[in-house]
């Protein structure tokens, strides 16, 4: 079965509004960022499991990689029920040091906290037009005879120009929605050659998290959450899911205060 551009339902992606309820946690530092996210992935793994067997998880690249190898030790969950995939890849070997599942192994096999097949990586072997088509084929094989995969939680970053997995402000990886990854070439962020989910995909996820920290993420944060700008981030809105932004006080501190 192959997620080509004609297998998925057009998924009509309306953006004119903010449609879900986001929860916005401001927390004293990366420290309170990390301790925080750790107690959100115990309640929703330990729930996944109970419930399905399974724990699915999407995973980033950049800074949330150190927030996870701070708090995934410390978790009370069966880790041999997680099945960990990635919001982005970059499409080099891996053991390029810019391979996000190169240093997830680094991080969480050679402890023995995961093992490699837990982890859903690419062919970093294919051209990456090809390299977007097989991930998908690997996404239906955790997801069978699904529309859409439904991971349990997606774990998002947010680079300074609102940008979130590959999907970059004004880049035509926006707008695709009718495959379940789509291929980058010219990313802004190194290394150019990128896969990423593409929106349907997030937005068809249980939760969304956002941990961001420091003050460099400031004005993204107040752009997108106080101003609303259609900046990548912000087209994340789980249908049905719930969106929480983790954020320490630096990142977010231009923000307008908010009720609690
Ligand atoms: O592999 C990647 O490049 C990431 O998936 C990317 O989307 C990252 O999450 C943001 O660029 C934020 O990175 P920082 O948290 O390091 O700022």
């Amino acid at each position: 079965m192959s997620h080509s551009l004609s297998k998925l339902p057009h998924h009509e992606v309306h953006f004119d509004r903010i449609m879900v309820a986001e929860d916005v946690q401001i927390v004293a530092s990366d420290q309170e960022v990390i301790q925080a996210l750790g107690a959100l992935l115990q309640v929703i793994s330990n729930d996944a499991i109970a419930a399905r067997g399974k724990f699915t998880v999407g995973v980033s690249g950049g800074s949330l990689i150190s927030f996870l190898t701070k708090c995934l030790p410390k978790l009370n969950t069966d880790f041999t029920k997680w099945v960990l995939a990635f919001c982005d890849e970059r499409v080099v070997p891996f053991d390029d040091c810019e391979s996000t599942y190169g240093t997830y192994r680094k991080a969480f096999c050679d402890s023995g906290l995961l093992k490699p097949d837990q982890f859903i990586a690419i062919d970093p072997n294919l051209n990456v037009h090809d390299a977007a088509k097989d991930y998908a084929e690997r996404l239906a094989k955790v997801f069978p005879s699904a529309d859409l995969p439904s991971f349990d939680v997606l774990l998002l970053g947010m680079g300074p120009d609102g940008h979130t997995c590959s999907l970059f402000p004004d880049h035509p990886g926006l707008k695709i929605d009718d495959v379940w990854v789509a291929a980058v070439e010219n990313s802004p962020k190194p290394p150019p050659n990128r896969v990423t989910l593409t929106y349907p995909v997030i937005n068809n996820s249980a939760n969304c998290i956002f941990a961001l920290s420091g003050a460099g993420k400031a004005d993204v944060v107040k752009r997108i959450l106080d101003d609303g700008e259609k900046l990548p981030s912000r087209l994340v809105q789980p249908t049905n899911g719930k969106l929480v932004w983790i954020l320490d006080e630096a990142a977010a501190s231009k923000l307008k205060p908010r009720s609690s």
